[in-house]
């Protein structure tokens, strides 16, 4: 079995909670109420700001030329068109930028900040791992229903679902799952607690905007 399909076995529970959940549906259903996508968006965004951080990381510390360019191209995704959609959805929905980390939020950005200062390529890995793959396990499913729903639900599911998105997580499992067999047990160990830590807090920043994040005005 690929370690990333073993990590993934070991949280089933929580991987199950983060990829079936009440708030996906909803969004994917196009009956999300309109202040939880408020609130999510906002606080997203301030994930995403971490996120680059991270990735850039994982970039600058990749083996090879070879093993840093999809994650480069992704990249130039995120601070693109996915930038963008944050921009172009809370200004459709008439909502500001987020000036305050919810607690679920700022475990989650320190977790990436964390992953990001070990220099470690397969803690960073870990974390960007789950954050994609739990991702596309919830969107792809829906990718049919996209195009009917208002573009800040639609482009949310598009952006995590597709043969692109499908690429970008088996590049990142692909980078993980190669050098697993090299790791010494210690730096095992350390990957395996941020992946499981990262299903959890993915659960959890799910469970905190179904529940509504306080929506910035
Ligand atoms: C919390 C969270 N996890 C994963 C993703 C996908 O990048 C996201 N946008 N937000």
């Amino acid at each position: 079995m690929r370690p990333t399909e073993f990590l993934k076995s070991q949280c089933q529970s929580n991987w199950d909670a983060a990829t079936a959940h009440a708030f996906t549906d909803a969004l994917c259903d196009g009956t999300l109420d309109l202040d939880k996508m408020r609130g999510y968006l906002q606080q997203d965004y301030l994930f995403v700001e971490e996120f680059v951080r991270l990735l850039a990381a994982a970039i600058s510390n990749a083996p090879s030329l070879t093993d840093a360019v999809p994650a480069a191209q992704f990249l130039a995704v995120i601070t693109g068109p996915e930038n963008t959609y944050f921009q172009r959805s809370l200004a459709a929905l008439d909502a500001p930028e987020a000036e305050a980390a919810a607690p679920q939020t700022q475990a989650f950005l320190i977790q990436m900040r964390d992953a990001r200062l070990t220099g470690k390529y397969e803690e960073m890995l870990a974390v960007l791992v789950v954050a994609e793959w739990t991702y596309l396990s919830w969107a792809a499913p829906q990718e049919k229903r996209a195009a009917g729903l208002p573009f800040y639900f639609g482009e949310w599911i598009t952006l995590h679902a597709g043969p692109g998105f499908e690429g970008v997580v088996e590049y990142l499992r692909g980078q993980l799952d190669a050098i697993w067999p090299s790791l010494s047990d210690t730096a095992q160990t350390a990957a395996t607690q941020r992946f499981f830590d990262t299903v959890q807090l993915e659960r959890a920043f799910f469970d905190a905007a179904w529940a509504g994040f306080e929506v910035a005005r």
